[in-house]
């Protein structure tokens, strides 16, 4: 038997990609529920969609050209249709912690240039109020000490991330540092605030940028919010 929580997330995935429509340049997410959609994306393709694609991470880029959907680069369109992404946390606000898979500063450039982001996730990461999972940040390596200082003074408990004992790199050759607030009762502030220490590259805050949200439930249901 599937995993309820695949279940939900294969549920969201394929629910967004029925979204998109021919002609659209299309932002790929990163992580467990991104997959299911880009497989069902590669599914229409196979079957005669004509879309181009920009993916936020090596990760989505391999599997997009292992399922044959065309990729393009922002060198070669500027703007985007539709991005679909996951998330890890989303407030009734629908503001997002984004960043668990270590994709954030791609997958921020990508939504922020697309005319509408769509969030793809289990039912799980519906919440009332964001801060319950650790805010990931992404930080430039020089100096990351003195960041992670400085993230501390702004009321959270940081830690650098790790894979297998090794700093973790994102793709664009940066740390993250995730940090645990408990609650952010003002995002926008929070992600200001952030961004005001030299050294953050960019934090895992999307806020105010979605503009529908699609839950999957465990029996294979979904419900669409929109903003
Ligand atoms: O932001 C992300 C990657 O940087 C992911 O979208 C987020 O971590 C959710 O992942 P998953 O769908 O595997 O639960």
């Amino acid at each position: 038997m599937q995993d309820p929580i695949v279940i939900a997330k294969k549920a969201a995935g394929e629910k967004a990609a029925e979204l998109i429509r021919p002609g659209m340049v299309v932002g790929l997410g990163t992580g467990s529920t991104a997959y299911w959609a880009i497989q069902k994306i590669g599914a229409m393709v196979k079957q005669g969609l004509e879309i181009r694609a920009i993916a936020t991470s090596e990760a989505s880029a391999r599997l997009a050209e292992e399922l044959h959907i065309p990729l393009t680069t922002f060198a070669e369109t500027q703007q985007l249709d539709m991005d679909i992404d996951g998330a890890d946390e989303i407030s009734e606000q629908l503001d997002v912690i984004k960043g668990g898979g270590g994709a954030l500063l791609r997958e921020k450039i990508v939504a922020f240039h697309s005319r509408q982001l769509i969030i793809i996730a289990d039912q799980h990461k519906y919440v009332p109020v964001l801060g319950g999972y650790p805010l990931p940040i992404e930080v430039i390596p020089f100096g990351w000490e003195v960041t992670y200082n400085r993230l501390q003074q702004l009321g959270c408990k940081p830690l650098l991330r790790k894979k297998q004992e090794e700093i973790f790199i994102t793709d664009n050759g940066n740390y993250i540092i995730d940090c645990a607030f408990g609650t952010i009762k003002d995002p926008a502030e929070t992600n200001a605030a952030l961004h005001h220490i030299p050294g953050v590259v960019e934090t895992g805050l999307f806020v105010q940028m979605a503009h529908t949200v699609v839950l999957g439930y465990e029996d294979g249901s979904t419900q669409v919010l929109q903003r």
